[in-house]
Formats: C-alpha cells, structure tokens, sequence
C-alpha cells in the first residue's frame, strides 16, 4: 500500500508516522520546500522518539519506508491513497483536491484531515467526488488512535469501506459519522466542553487552573479507557436507564444556563490566556507538548499492556 502525504505541517508529520508503522510506503510533500524539509527531519525524530519509549521496535523500517516528493504530481503517483492536511481553510482545500483529483490515478481515495468541514463543502464540482471524503484524526495521531471517517453524500459507499479497513490495518481506531455535521463528532463533543469550560471561568466559578483540574484528575480518568456513555451505564447500579432517571433532570436543568452562543470575547480569551501563561510561560509550550506526547506515551504503553 502506497500513501501519499500532502501537507507536511504538524497533522501531516503524525500521518506519515502512522502509515509508515503501518507498513505502507509513505510519500510526503508540501507546498513550502522548506516545511516539507522541516516536517521529514521532525517524522525521523519521532520516530526514534518513539523507538526509546518502548512503542516502536523497527526504526530504521519505518523510515526506510518514507520518501520526500518536489512536487504535487510526484507525491501522487503510483498511490493507492491519500491524506491531505492541509490548512483549515475551505477555499484552500477545494483548490487541492481539484488538483488531486485530477493528477491521482483514478479510484484512488483522498481524504481530508480536516477537523470540522464537511467533505461536501470542497469536493461538489470534481469529477472524482464519489472518492473523496474526511477521514478526521485527533493530534497527534500517532498517539491518538480515534480516526472520524465522514463522507460526502455523493462518496461511495465502497470507499468508506476500504477507508476503514486502512484505518485497521495500520492501528487507528475508525469511526464512521453517518451525517456530515461541522465539527463532526469528536469537535462537536470537544467544543461542548471547551463552550461550558470558557462560560465558567467568565462567571468566576472556577479558576483556568482548577477548571483543567476537574477533567485532568476527574473526568479524563475514566474517559482514558471509557466513553461518557459507558461511564454513566456504570454509574448507576441498574445501568445507563437509572442513571437517566437519577440524574437526567439535573443535567436538564443545567442545559437552560448553557445557552450563549456568543463568540468567545477578546476580553476573557485574554484573560484565559494570562491566566495560563502565569501556568506556563510561552516560552515553554514546545517543552510542554513533549512532555504531554511522554505522557500519552505512557498511557499507550498502559492500554497496550491492558489490552493484552
Ligand atoms: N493541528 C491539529 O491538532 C489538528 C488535528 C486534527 C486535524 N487537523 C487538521 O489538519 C489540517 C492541517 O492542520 P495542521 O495543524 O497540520 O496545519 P499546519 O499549518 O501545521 O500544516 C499545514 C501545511 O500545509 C502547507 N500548505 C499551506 N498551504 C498550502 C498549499 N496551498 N499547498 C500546499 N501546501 C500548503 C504548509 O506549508 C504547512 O506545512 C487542517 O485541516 C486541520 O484542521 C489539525
Ligand atoms: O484536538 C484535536 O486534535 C482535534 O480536535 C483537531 O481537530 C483539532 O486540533 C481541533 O481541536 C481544532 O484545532
């Protein structure tokens, strides 16, 4: 299986990763040399990275397998699939799955990673629209194996089918989303929080600190190796039905305050951003990113051994 990479940006480093370790042979390229050249040395260190952290045992396999393309038609030729990630911008991604839908051999899929638009949004006018469809990672993918699998109206019913079978051959966990919705799932269900997260850090209920608390040393526990659905079926001794009866009115309750829509001011995105750079300097996030890729890592290595 070959896998073109267009885009060698921070998604597009993970991909490469991940279809390398997955056996396949792995074309990069991207529209700045400069950042293809960054993003291959970037996937290297990672890989090695990955290698002293006990979670790849065939470095120089991996790497062997990938290859750095000077050009868009290079990239695509001889694919059996590609991922795009691109920015997040839909003019920018209609204008390269125009281009790739004209140079990829036919039948080849093309997936976007985007993280919210719907595939319908930048595939309506190609002639290959029947292949392409949204195929959404969380970052980085090489630690996070949820992969949203989204497809247009008009994407074949075949190629959600093959998508999702790549997705298990190289280790990701594929889920489908039957209507295209902005944001998808994992996005929808990210932003319901981060909405809630924002409104009460504006009221003063809860510091930025202790609001990170409550998902870091709570919630995020149990949704390390459980979805909330499960967690509420066994929080209840007779499962998810009496949970609802329990607690549903209170969580009702609850919906009536969590009702703005407003845009996040400037004012509290200021005061959320001074609140955590007196948490973390600016000057320490790129530290901090290795430190959370160490620690989700771990947690690989935990569920790996779990799993066992
Ligand atoms: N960053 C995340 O956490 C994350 C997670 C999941 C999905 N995504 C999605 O993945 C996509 C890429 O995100 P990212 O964070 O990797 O972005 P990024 O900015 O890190 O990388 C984008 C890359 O695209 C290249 N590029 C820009 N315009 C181009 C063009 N016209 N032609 C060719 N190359 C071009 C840039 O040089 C850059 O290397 C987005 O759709 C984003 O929503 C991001
Ligand atoms: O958090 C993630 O990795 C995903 O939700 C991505 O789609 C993306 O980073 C979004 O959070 C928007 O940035």
């Amino acid at each position: 299986m070959k896998v073109a990479i267009v885009g060698s940006g921070l998604v597009g480093q993970a991909w490469a990763i991940v279809y390398a370790r997955g056996g396949c042979q792995v074309q990069m390229w991207d529209g700045s040399e400069q950042a293809l050249q960054t993003g291959y040395e970037i996937v290297k260190r990672q890989i090695r990275e990955l290698q002293a952290c006990g979670l790849l045992d065939n470095p120089e396999d991996v790497t062997g397998r990938l290859q750095i393309c000077s050009s868009l038609e290079d990239v695509l030729d001889g694919v059996d699939y590609v991922q795009e990630s691109l920015p997040e911008k839909v003019e920018i991604k209609r204008q390269i799955f125009e281009q790739m839908d004209t140079l990829a051999p036919s039948g080849v899929i093309l997936a976007s990673s985007t993280s919210s638009i719907p595939a319908s949004a930048f595939t309506d006018a190609l002639a290959g629209q029947n292949r392409c469809l949204v195929a959404h990672p969380v970052n980085p993918p090489y630690l996070i194996p949820v992969v949203e699998i989204c497809p247009a109206p008009w994407t074949d019913p075949d190629v959600v089918l093959r998508t999702r079978q790549l997705m298990d051959q190289i280790g990701q966990k594929p889920v489908t989303v039957n209507e295209e919705v902005e944001g998808f799932v994992l996005n929808r269900l990210q932003g319901a929080l981060l909405r809630e997260a924002f409104r009460l850090v504006e009221r003063g209920v809860v510091s930025v600190e202790d609001l990170d608390a409550t998902v870091k040393d709570g919630l995020g526990l149990r949704w390390a190796f459980m979805g909330p659905l499960e967690t509420i079926d066994l929080n209840a001794p007779g499962g998810l039905k009496e949970y609802c009866n329990r607690y549903g009115g209170m969580f009702q309750r609850m919906s009536l305050e969590q009702t703005s829509t407003e845009p996040w001011s400037d004012s509290l995105v200021e005061r959320l951003d001074q609140e955590r750079r007196e948490l973390l300097s600016a000057d320490e996030l790129e530290k901090r990113r290795i430190w959370r890729d160490q620690r989700l890592m771990a947690l690989m290595r935990h569920k790996r051994s779990e799993a066992q």
